[in-house]
C-alpha cells in the first residue's frame, strides 16, 4: 500500500474510487471540481481490487498504472493500492473503516457520479458507511434531473443522517465502457483521456 500517512493528518480529503478500467478526463475533471468546491487538501485516487458488481475487468497492475499516468502532473493527487493489495471483493466500508481508524482527524468525503448515488443504499454495510464518511456527488452526463438529484439526497441524509453535498461539473458523457468499445473498433480516443494512458493502452495492446 501506498504510504498515504504523512499527506493526510487532520486534512479534507476526498477518495475516488473508481475501477479506472481505463481513468479518462470524466474522473478527473469530477475529482477536480470536488477538490475546489470542498476545498479538500487531497484527493486519493483508489482503484477498486475486485469491483464484486463487474465482470471482465483488466488486470490490476494495468489499472493500476493507467491511474498512476491519469493523474501525473496533479499536485493535490495521490494513488493508493489499498483496495488492489486487499484480499476478497472490494467493499467501500472496508477501506473507509480502514482509512478512518488509521486517521481518525481527517475528514473524508467520497466522491461520486449520479449513477453510483442511486445504487449506494445497496452497497454493502451502507448504514456503517453513511457513519464514516461524507459523500461528494455529481450528475452524470444529464442522466437525472437536478430535482431528482437532490430528492434522493434529501432521501438519504434524512433516513442515515448521512453528509452527502451535491457538486456541479461540466456534463462529460466520457465512460471507461465507452473507450473500451472504440480500442475494440479501431477508433481513436484521443482527447478522451489523457495522452500517456492512451499511449500505454496501445503500447500494451490492452481492450483489443
Ligand atoms: N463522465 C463522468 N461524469 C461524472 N462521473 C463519472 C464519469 N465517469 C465516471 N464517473 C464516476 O466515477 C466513478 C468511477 O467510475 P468507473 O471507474 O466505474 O468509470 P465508468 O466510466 O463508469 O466505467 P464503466 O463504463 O466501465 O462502467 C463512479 O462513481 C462514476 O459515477
Ligand atoms: O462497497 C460496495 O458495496 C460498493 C458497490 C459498488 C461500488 N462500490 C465502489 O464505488 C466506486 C465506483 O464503482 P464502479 O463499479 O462504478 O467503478 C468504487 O470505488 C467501488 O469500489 C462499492
Amino acid at each position: 500500500m501506498m504510504d498515504t500517512q504523512q499527506h493526510v493528518t487532520n486534512q479534507k480529503v476526498g477518495i475516488m474510487g473508481g475501477t479506472f478500467d481505463p481513468i479518462h478526463y470524466g474522473h478527473l475533471i469530477l475529482a477536480e471540481y470536488v477538490a475546489t468546491d470542498m476545498k479538500l487538501d487531497k484527493v486519493i485516487f483508489m482503484p477498486s481490487g475486485t469491483p464484486y458488481l463487474k465482470s471482465h475487468v483488466t488486470e490490476k497492475k494495468h489499472r493500476l498504472e493507467m491511474t498512476k499516468r491519469g493523474i501525473a502532473g496533479n499536485d493535490k493527487f495521490i494513488v493508493s493500492t489499498m483496495e488492489l493489495d486487499r484480499v476478497g471483493n472490494t467493499y467501500t466500508v472496508d477501506t473507509m473503516a480502514t482509512l478512518k481508524q488509521s486517521h481518525p482527524n481527517t475528514r473524508f468525503y467520497f466522491i461520486m457520479g449520479a449513477d453510483s448515488l442511486f445504487d449506494l443504499e445497496r452497497w454493502k454495510n451502507s448504514e456503517q458507511l453513511f457513519k464514516i464518511c461524507d459523500f461528494a456527488v455529481t450528475n452524470r452526463g444529464g442522466t437525472y434531473s437536478k430535482t431528482d438529484l437532490q430528492a434522493q439526497i434529501q432521501k438519504l441524509n434524512q433516513k442515515y443522517a448521512s453528509q452527502i453535498s451535491l457538486v456541479s461539473i461540466p456534463d462529460i458523457q466520457i465512460s471507461s465502457t465507452e473507450i473500451r468499445n472504440r480500442v475494440r473498433n479501431n477508433q481513436s480516443i484521443k482527447y478522451l483521456l489523457p495522452a500517456n494512458v492512451e499511449a500505454y493502452i496501445l503500447e500494451q495492446g490492452l481492450y483489443k
